[in-house]
C-alpha cells in the first residue's frame, strides 16, 4: 500500500520544550490511522504539522509526495483543529456558505455539499440556528462538516468526537468508515480508548515519542495485552 505521509525524523521544540521526538512515521493511503496519547503528548503538534499549519524543528513530512507546508496539498486536506473555528454569530448554514466560498466551490457545488455534509453529521434540522444556540457536541459535528466539504482525500481530525453522545459517535464512526469505503484517508487525534479500537491502525504516543504502531490486534498479542489500555501501559504509556 503506498503512503499518503511519511514524517521522517521530525522533531520540534517550543522554546526549550521539546514536543515532538524524532518521528518516523508512514501512513498508508486508505487507512483510518488513530494517534492515541495523554493530554500534552503532542498528537495535535504533529497532525497540524501533516495539515501543514506547524513547521517541524528538524525533519520533514511529505504529503501527497510534497514537502510540507504546500499550499496546493492543504487544499486537499479536510483538517478538524481541536478548537471549533466557527463564527457564532452566522446560522450553521451560513458557516459552511463561508467555508465552501473559502474552498473556490462553485454556487451549485456549494448547495448540493452544504446538504450533503448537514446530512452526514445528522444537523440538517438545525442548519439555521445561531451557531451561538449550539451545544459543544453540535459545534464539533458542525466543524466536522466544514472539513469534509470540499471532499477532500485526506482528513485530518483532532479530537473529533469531544463532547458527542455515544450514539452519534457511533454514526460519525459509521461516517468515518464509509469515507474509507470511499477511498478516503482518515488520522483521528483521541484519547478515548474504544475509539482507538475502531482504527485500522493505531499510533501511540507519550512525551512526544511514538512508542507503539500497529493494528489494535497486533499491539494487543504484541503486549499480552486483553485492552488498548494496558497496551499502552506496556509500551510505556504511563
Ligand atoms: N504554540 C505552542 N507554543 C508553546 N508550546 C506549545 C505550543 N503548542 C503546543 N505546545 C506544547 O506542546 C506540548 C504538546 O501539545 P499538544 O497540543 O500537541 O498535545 P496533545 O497530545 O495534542 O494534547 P491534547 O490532547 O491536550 O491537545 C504541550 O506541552 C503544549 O503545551
Amino acid at each position: 500500500m503506498t503512503s499518503i505521509i511519511s514524517a521522517r525524523g521530525v522533531s520540534k521544540h517550543f522554546a526549550s520544550q521539546q514536543v515532538l521526538h524524532d518521528i518516523d512515521l508512514e501512513v498508508r493511503s486508505g487507512e483510518i490511522l488513530g494517534l492515541l496519547g495523554p493530554s500534552g503528548a503532542g498528537k495535535s503538534t504533529l497532525v497540524k504539522q501533516f495539515a501543514g499549519l506547524e513547521v517541524p524543528s528538524s525533519g520533514q513530512n511529505v504529503v501527497m509526495g510534497h514537502k510540507m507546508p504546500s499550499l496546493h496539498v492543504m487544499q486537499q486536506i479536510g483538517y478538524m483543529a481541536q478548537a471549533d473555528a466557527l463564527y457564532s454569530e452566522l446560522t450553521a448554514k451560513e458557516n459552511l456558505d463561508f467555508f465552501a466560498a473559502l474552498y473556490k466551490l462553485s454556487k451549485k457545488q456549494r448547495r448540493r455539499r452544504i446538504a450533503e455534509v448537514l446530512a452526514i453529521v445528522n444537523l440538517q434540522e438545525h442548519a439555521n440556528k445561531l451557531v451561538s444556540s449550539y451545544s459543544g457536541g453540535m459545534k464539533r459535528r458542525l466543524s466536522l462538516a466544514a472539513a469534509l466539504l470540499h471532499e477532500p482525500e485526506l482528513l485530518i481530525l483532532d479530537e473529533p468526537t469531544v463532547g458527542i453522545d455515544p450514539v452519534l459517535r457511533k454514526q460519525i464512526w459509521q461516517t468515518f468508515h464509509d469515507l474509507k469505503q470511499a477511498g478516503k484517508t482518515i488520522i483521528v487525534t483521541t484519547h478515548v480508548m474504544d475509539e482507538a479500537e475502531k482504527c485500522d491502525r493505531l499510533g501511540m504516543i507519550r512525551d512526544g515519542k511514538l512508542i507503539a504502531l500497529g493494528t489494535p490486534n497486533a499491539l494487543l498479542q504484541q503486549t499480552e495485552t486483553a485492552s488498548i489500555e494496558e497496551a499502552f501501559l506496556a509500551y510505556g504509556g504511563a
